[in-house]
Formats: structure tokens, sequence, C-alpha cells
């Protein structure tokens, strides 16, 4: 089989996040949810929920699903790496995706958010795409919908086609050949820490010389932005006027009248371009913007965040334990 859904990008002139469509149960419960590649929980926010802890957000019922079995004894409690965090108990339900769909998929029901889930109105949970050696389910840790379906998949591969101010994709099974120019490039990737985590090749700062060395990084599309060494960063907004590390914010921004230089990153001999209008996160007041590239800090790999994503096309292979990138 093979299935896609819409990604669509919240709110629209920042691409903070992107959301797809989920079915929950019998009948059809439809949840807009966070797809993130760098976890593996799928949770919803849900009636058990504290009123005060909703804001808009659509709710699962389990008591309105024909096909929902709770899982005795079993809890789960996550936190992102922006410290948000969530938490509750667990049934079996039919999960479908793109028409794909997995009858009794660990689906975790919330019973608590953090206030940042709270305030996002955008999205009712997440769905993990990671590997599910991360999944906090306990006392038995449970697998990811993607790996439930892996082996009904026509190829055993997602592709991630984020846009920028604009809907893309999912797709779950296929690769579409019409989506991207020129050929995929892969690396493999090392998943022994529940990551989809690769080494880039080095990088190039608008038209300056390609500078080779190792980036050890995650494919994350549950993060915003693009986090990179100290180093790289700081060559990038050193050919940016006017930018600089705002002491306010902990974080670079630059005059929203600068012309921002691309991004290029290495994989192999390939190279992915972000135009420099990607790079700008968005507008902080009439004159300041706040950078798409932020330095990783203490993180112990860089996160290759959507600000990277959205220029490319990127093949998640579960088959081959590798991941590939595409222009667009
Ligand atoms: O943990 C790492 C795994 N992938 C990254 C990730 N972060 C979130 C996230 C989503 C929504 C929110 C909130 F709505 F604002 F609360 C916060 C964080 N989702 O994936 C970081």
């Amino acid at each position: 089989s093979t299935g896609i859904v819409a990604a669509t990008p919240f709110p629209a002139e920042y691409d903070r996040e992107y959301v797809a469509p989920v079915s929950l149960g019998t009948p059809a419960q439809e949840l807009n949810l966070i797809f993130d590649t760098g976890s593996s929980d799928l949770w919803v926010f849900s009636t058990s929920m504290p009123a005060a802890q909703v804001a808009g957000q659509k709710l699962y019922n389990p008591s309105g699903s024909s096909t929902s079995a709770v899982l005795w004894g079993h809890t789960w409690s996550i936190q992102y790496g922006d410290g948000s965090r969530s938490s509750g108990t667990v049934v079996n339900e039919l999960v479908t995706i793109g028409g794909i769909s997995y009858a009794s998929q660990a689906l975790e029901i919330a019973n608590g958010v953090s206030a940042q889930f709270s305030q996002d109105p955008a999205s009712s949970g997440l769905l993990g795409l990671g590997f599910s050696i991360l999944n906090t389910v306990i006392p038995t840790s449970q697998k990811t919908w993607f790996d439930n379906v892996l082996p009904t998949l026509a190829a055993p591969v997602f592709t991630v086609d984020l846009k920028r101010a604009a809907p893309g994709t999912y797709t779950f099974g296929a690769i579409d050949a019409s989506s991207y120019a020129g050929k995929i490039e892969y690396t493999p990737i090392d998943n022994s820490n529940g990551f989809w985590r690769l080494q880039a090749s080095g990088y190039q700062v608008g038209t300056s010389p390609f500078q080779p060395t190792t980036i050890d990084a995650i494919a994350d599309t549950g993060t915003t932005l693009l986090m990179l060494p100290a180093a790289i960063v700081k060559a990038y907004y050193a050919q940016v006027p006017g930018s600089q590390l705002h002491a306010s914010y902990g974080a670079y921004t630059f005059p929203c009248s600068a012309k921002l230089p691309s991004f290029t990153f290495g994989i192999g001999r390939y190279r992915g371009v972000i135009p420099g209008a990607f790079v700008s996160y968005g507008r902080i007041d009439a004159t300041t913007c706040y950078g798409g590239i932020q330095d990783q800090g203490n993180l112990p790999f860089s996160i290759f965040g959507d600000i990277l994503m959205k220029a490319q096309v990127v093949v998640f292979d579960a088959g081959r334990t590798r991941i590939g990138f595409a222009a667009k």
C-alpha cells in the first residue's frame, strides 16, 4: 500500500510546525497531528484532559469509538527538546493515515500537557516517526505506526516534502519522482539512539567556498529551525550586516531589510541549497527578524529541522537504514 497526506504549516507566516490529518477509531475521529521524525510516541489530546489545558484543540474520545481497547496498566510521559511535555494512558485503536490502516495501534491519550501544547491550537498531538526504541510507554514500550505498517507498504520508506508557507506532503510507501529535480543522494543513518542520525560532509555560506567538515546531525521534522555548531552559525551571520546574537532572545537576529545569503549543506558530493529567504524565521518587531539558523548549544548533535527540510525532498528509507536528499 501507499498513502499521502497534506503537511500544513502553522502559523501561516512562520512555518513553526507542520500538521497532518490522522483518522482515529470507529466512527473516524480526524485530528491534526505534528509528524515528528525526532520522537516515537503517537499521542493525542483527549476528553480525559482538564478543561484548563485545552484551548481549541480537537479531542479524541475513546468512549466514542467501538474499536478502542484500554491497554491496562500502561502509561507514558514524554519531554521534548524545548522542555514541553505531556503524559497519560494508552489504548489500542484503529489508526489510518492516507488510507493506510493499522487496527491495533498503541494510541497514547493525554491526561495532561504543558502550557506550550495547551497554547498551540493548531495541533492535537504528535505522531512519532523516529525509531521505536525511543517510545516512552511503560512497562512495555510500543511500536510506531510506521513500524507497524512497514510490512504492508509498497516500499519501506516515507518521503517528506515540506514547503515554505504552503502545504506539502508526507508520503508513505513511495517516492513521487515528479516531486524533485535531479537525483536523490543517500547517506547511511545511525539509528542506534532512535534518531535518523546522519553525517553531512560540510557547508557553504552564500557563494563562499564549500567548507568540508563532518556535521553530525539528526533529521527532525518536529524541530522548527536549523541548529548548527557555533562556528558555522557565526560564519553564516558574519555575512549578514547588522545581525547579532541578541542578548534578550539568546538567539541570532538580523535586520528584516537584510539580504540573507543562501546556506548549502553537503551530503557526500551532493550540495543541498537553502535559499537565503528560507533562513528568515519571521519578524519579531518593526525592523528585527529572527534567524532560522541558530546555535545547537550543548546538544550532542546538530538538528536538520524544518528550515532545511522545506528546501528539499527527504526520503526516510527504513528498508536500507539510510536517508536521501533531493532538490526541488
Ligand atoms: O524533542 C525533539 C523531537 N523533535 C522535536 C520536537 N519538538 C516538538 C514540539 C512540538 C510542539 C510543541 C508545542 F506545541 F509548542 F508545545 C513543542 C515541541 N515536536 O518535536 C524536538
